[in-house]
């Protein structure tokens, strides 16, 4: 595997190195030994899986409050997604910066999002499938989040919104 550090600080592109053979291709998604020695969370207790029906799917923009801040490890498993984390991290230099990476199937890559991160993503392609690994169980009273087109973050989105939850429509604006 393959760990690439991203321009905000703890966030990591994670790559397979994929074997290929006649039969199609093999490659290691998750390794504890490897994870820690790049620096990353060797626990995962919860893994999710959504499927997203239509282009242009927005889920976002998720985080937990303290104490149950959660790392996720984030891809793309059909389709294609722009994964996008927000910094929430009020002592860090990129405070309210974004950074968005395109996630597909056919590459495998994968994101590290670290604690303290909002996290969305807007499926590219119908039918779009997102597994995604959870560094802290879910915990339905810290749930929280901020706006997909709250202009404190200006995030560009490549689609039109074509669904959304009523709450994820409905987070105020960002007060931090
Ligand atoms: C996230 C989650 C939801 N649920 C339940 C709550 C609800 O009834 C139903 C659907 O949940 P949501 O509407 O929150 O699903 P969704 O909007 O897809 O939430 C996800 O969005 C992406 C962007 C993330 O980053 C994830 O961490 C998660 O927050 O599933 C669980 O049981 N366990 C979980 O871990």
């Amino acid at each position: 595997m393959r760990f690439t550090p991203l321009a905000l600080e703890g966030v990591v592109l994670v790559a397979m190195d994929s074997h290929r053979d006649a039969r199609g291709h093999f490659a290691r998604s998750f390794c504890e030994e490897e994870f820690a020695a790049a620096g990353l969370p060797e626990r995962w207790p919860q893994m999710n899986v959504s499927v997203n029906a239509k282009a242009g799917t927005l889920r976002g923009m998720h985080f937990q409050r303290p104490p149950f801040e959660e790392p996720k490890v984030v891809r793309c498993v059909r389709g294609a997604i722009l994964d996008v984390v927000i910094d929430l991290r009020p002592a860090s230099a990129t405070f309210r910066a974004h950074l968005a990476v395109p996630l597909d199937a056919e590459s495998g890559d994968a994101l590290y999002v670290p604690p303290g991160f909002a996290h969305g993503f807007q499926a590219l392609i119908d039918d779009s499938e997102v597994l995604y690994m959870m560094g802290a169980r879910f915990e339905p009273g810290a749930q929280d989040g901020v706006r997909w087109d709250d202009p404190a973050f200006g995030i560009s989105w490549p689609l039109p919104v074509s669904a959304i939850s009523p709450r994820d429509a409905a987070y105020s604006d960002f007060a931090g």
